[in-house]
């Protein structure tokens, strides 16, 4: 950690500089585009390095927080892939990232199981499992429980360099190997920071060049503008681009969330078959397939609901269709969040992928440009939309503060992407002053009138929910945009008692 902390953390922090004065410049008026000095990367002829036999198909991929009942059960699922996600779906609370290479770590020695004492269920895995995939932290958290030379460590080598040490013996010996997500990247320099670490780590671990494989989410504006790039830029270490479809929402209203021209609708009337997220979606598939990279599809909110078939089978419908949107585009796998979703998307792909994968299938040949990836969607903004934004941050919240990373809110699995969403845009609309459809303007005596009643609503006993509204009215109200929730809210995690 020492080691690869003293070599890499200061261009971390560096490429996160950047990100903030190319803010500046969004906040200026400008826009995204294609990049000149790479022009000759995007016409190039070359492809990414080979992809390993165990993941050559990967139609569905369940992920999930690192607690070890759900590894277990992820694992389990019937799933192709599991992606074990210490990201979006985790409270970075120390015990959270320690139990959880602790569950990784005895996975690859054989030795993990769980008795819970609660049900007195018995977690064993079964011969047949999931291929395990690791989501490390973004480059923006720090780890502050690690410090080398007196400096927080990054989050994200932490949970990468914590993996790769322990497991990347066993993990080769089992003729398996160290498959990666990475996230939240904004350029092709982000993904050669990644490149160099896994080189680095593969050196002192005395692995080939080549050993670990990552796939990289494109989830924020400026990578979409960058995926040849990216390619490019990780091509002995890579093997595929997946639409992280959440935070590429919250993405693209924080950095162009200053400009009128991108004033966003209800949080629902963006959807992925329209506007800039159908176009990014499509844009990645011919990306990657021309590159010989695995192009992965994205993960419905939708999860099951207890108690009421009509609307659980209605949920499940939402999947199906999104599930069938993927596979008829063109991607080659999709994401579920619930074991009893597996099926469904297995169904999906099954029925309209009968390879493995769809690399071999001609490209669409459609060229889109930066106006359609820029293409806002058009929908109502209403009173209930600004509501439920509102009610699921603040719940989000305050679960996160609790050290819950991934909740189950009104029948929709939320996570730190979609509370970002959320947050930045009820700050979007008041800082536009959006109208509403019904003609009230989004300003801070609306916002807060808006909060006061929803936390009147709100279940009284739950232990973080002061603080939680504290700070999402403070990211509400904020002159700018914070640039992540989970940035303010990892310095009160241990103010509430439960990093430790
Ligand atoms: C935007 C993005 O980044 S998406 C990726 C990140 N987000 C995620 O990974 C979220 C994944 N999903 C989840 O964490 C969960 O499904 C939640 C929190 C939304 C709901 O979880 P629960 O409230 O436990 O759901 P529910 O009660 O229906 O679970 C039933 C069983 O399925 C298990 N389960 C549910 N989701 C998962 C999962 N994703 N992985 C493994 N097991 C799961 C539960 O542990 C439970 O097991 P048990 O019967 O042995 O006790
Ligand atoms: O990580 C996935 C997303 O949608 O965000
Ligand atoms: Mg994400």
């Amino acid at each position: 950690m020492a080691d690869l902390h003293r070599r890499f953390d200061a261009r971390r922090l560096a490429l996160l500089a950047e990100r903030t004065k190319r803010q500046a410049r969004f906040d200026a008026g400008e826009t995204p585009d294609f990049r000149a000095d790479t022009a000759h990367i995007r016409d190039g002829d070359w492809r990414v390095g080979s992809i390993p036999a165990e993941l050559q198909d990967r139609r569905v991929e369940i992920t999930g927080p690192v607690d070890r009942k759900m590894v277990i059960n992820a694992l389990n699922s019937g799933a192709k892939v599991f992606m074990a996600d210490f990201e979006d779906a985790t409270s970075p609370t120390w015990t959270n990232q320690v139990e959880g290479q602790v569950n990784l770590k005895d996975l690859w020695a054989g030795t993990l199981s769980f008795d819970d004492p609660k049900s007195g269920k018995a977690y064993r895995l079964k011969d047949r499992r999931a291929v395990l995939k690791v989501r490390p932290r973004g480059w923006h958290l720090p780890e502050n429980h690690l410090t080398v030379d007196g400096k927080p460590v990054s989050g994200a080598l932490f949970d990468f360099g914590l993996y790769a040490f322990h497991n990347a013996r066993a993990a080769t010996e089992a003729g398996s190997g160290l498959w990666f997500y990475l996230p939240k990247l904004e350029t092709m320099e982000e993904a050669a920071l990644w490149d160099e670490v896994f080189r680095r780590a593969q050196d002192a671990l005395g692995l080939p060049a080549g050993s670990f494989k990552a796939t990289i989410l494109i989830e924020t504006i400026t990578a979409a503008f960058e995926m040849d790039e990216i390619l490019h830029a990780l091509k002995d270490h890579i093997v595929g681009l997946n639409c992280g479809r959440w935070d590429y929402i919250f993405s693209t209203i924080k950095r162009l969330g200053g400009n009128p021209d991108f004033l966003t609708p209800d949080r629902s009337a963006m959807v992925m078959g329209d506007a800039f997220l159908n176009a990014y979606s499509l844009k990645l598939i011919d990306a990657c397939h021309r590159r010989g990279a695995f192009a992965m599809g994205g993960m419905a909110a939708q999860i099951p609901v207890k108690n009421d078939e009509a609307a659980n089978a209605a949920a499940f419908a939402k999947v199906r269709a999104d599930k069938e949107r993927e596979a008829s585009n063109g991607h080659d796998g999709t994401w579920v969040a619930h074991p009893d979703l597996v099926p469904v998307a297995m169904e999906v792909f099954d029925r309209l992928m009968p390879g493995p994968n769809q690399l071999d299938r001609p490209l669409s040949g459609q060229d889109i440009g930066r106006e359609r990836l820029l293409e806002i969607h058009q929908g109502p903004r209403t009173e209930a939309g600004l509501r439920e934004n509102i009610r699921v941050g603040i719940l989000y919240t305050e679960a996160w503060l609790g050290g819950r990373g991934a909740v189950p809110l009104f029948n929709l699995m939320e996570d730190a992407a979609t509370a970002e969403i959320s947050r930045t845009q009820v700050w979007q609309w008041r800082a536009l002053s959006a109208h509403l459809d019904d003609g009230r303007v989004v300003d801070e005596a609306l916002v807060r009138a808006l909060i006061e009643d929803e936390i009147r609503r709100m279940p009284k006993e739950l232990p973080h929910l002061e603080e939680a509204v504290r700070l999402f009215t403070d990211l509400c109200l904020a002159e700018t945009c914070e640039e992540f929730l989970t940035l303010p809210a990892y310095a009160r995690l241990e103010a509430q008692g439960v990093s430790s």
